[in-house]
C-alpha cells in the first residue's frame, strides 16, 4: 500500500512548482496507473515514493512505513524501476543481480531460484555472463526490472516500464504484474501508453501541472463524462479542460 498525503514539491529554489498538494492512495490488490501529459508531475511523485527526492511538505508511507522517517525499512518494502535503465556499464550482469541480491540480504539459494526463474522468463538468462556495455536497452531493461524484483518486494514501483521491452516481455511483464496484484500486493505504474492503461489498470490517477485531477475506475471516469468513450479520448478531454 502506497499512503502520500499533503505532498508538494517544488525546483529551483521554489521557482517551479512541480507538485501541488497531492493525495493518493495504492492499495493492496491493485494495479495503479498513474497518467499525465509531460512534465506533469509523474516522475517526481514517483521519486518521492522510493525516496530518491524529499517532498518539501506531507507524508508518503509505503506499507505504513514513512520513507522519509524510516527510509531503509521502507525501501525494503519497493521494487523500483526507472525510467531509465542507466546501470554498472562495466559489470557482468550476473554481477549486477548478485551486487542487488546483497545488499537487498537475499539468501543465495532464494536468489539464484528467483535469478534464474525471472532471467528465463525475459530470455536473458544466456546474456548474464556478458558485461552490460554490451546490452540493448531493452536488455538493460530487463536486467534492472530482475534486479528491482530480485528481494520478492510487496510494493512495485514501476516508471514506463514497457518502454523497450520486446512484445513478448512487455506480455510477460503485464502477466507478471496482474499476478502480483491478485496476490494481494501493490503495483504502481506510470505511462503514457492508453491502451496498456485500460486493459491493465484497476483503477488510474491522473496528474497535470503537479494537481491530481482524476483518482478512480475506467467505468468511474466514463460515468463522470457521461460517455463510453476509449480512455484515450476521455483522457485527452480532461487535460485539455
Ligand atoms: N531536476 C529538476 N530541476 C528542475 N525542474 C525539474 C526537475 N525535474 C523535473 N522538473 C520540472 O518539474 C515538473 C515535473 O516534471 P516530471 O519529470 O515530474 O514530469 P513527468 O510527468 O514525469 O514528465 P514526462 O512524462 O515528460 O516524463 C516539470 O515542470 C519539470 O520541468
Amino acid at each position: 500500500m502506497i499512503e502520500i498525503k499533503g505532498v508538494s514539491k517544488t525546483y529551483g529554489k521554489g521557482k517551479i512548482k512541480a507538485l501541488n498538494n497531492i493525495n493518493l492512495e495504492v492499495r493492496d490488490g491493485e494495479i495503479f496507473g498513474f497518467l499525465g501529459p509531460n512534465g506533469a508531475g509523474k516522475t517526481t511523485t514517483i521519486k518521492q515514493i522510493t525516496g530518491i527526492l524529499k517532498p518539501d511538505s506531507g507524508t508518503i508511507k509505503i506499507n505504513g512505513i514513512d520513507i522519509v522517517k524510516n527510509p531503509v525499512e521502507a525501501k525494503k518494502h519497493i521494487g523500483f524501476v526507472p525510467d531509465n535503465p542507466e546501470i554498472f556499464n562495466r559489470l557482468r550482469g550476473m554481477e549486477y543481480l548478485n551486487f542487488i541480491g546483497d545488499v537487498y540480504e537475499v539468501p543465495e539459494d532464494e536468489r539464484y531460484k528467483r535469478i534464474n526463474e525471472l532471467s528465463e522468463a525475459f530470455e536473458i538468462r544466456d546474456a548474464l555472463s556478458s558485461s552490460i556495455n554490451s546490452y540493448s536497452h531493452g536488455m538493460k531493461q530487463k536486467l534492472v526490472l530482475i534486479g528491482a524484483l530480485l528481494h520478492n518486494p510487496s510494493v512495485w514501483v514501476l516508471d514506463e516500464p514497457m518502454v523497450g521491452l520486446d512484445p513478448k516481455s512487455a506480455f510477460i511483464l503485464k502477466e507478471m504484474m496482474r499476478k502480483h496484484a491478485d496476490s494481494g500486493k501493490t503495483v504502481f505504474f506510470s505511462t503514457h501508453v492508453m491502451e496498456v492503461a485500460e486493459r491493465l489498470c484497476d483503477r488510474i490517477g491522473i496528474i497535470k501541472k503537479g494537481e491530481i485531477i482524476f483518482v478512480g475506475t475506467l467505468d468511474e471516469l466514463r460515468h463522470l463524462r457521461k460517455d463510453n468513450d476509449s480512455l484515450e479520448n476521455l483522457f485527452l478531454e480532461l487535460i485539455e479542460e
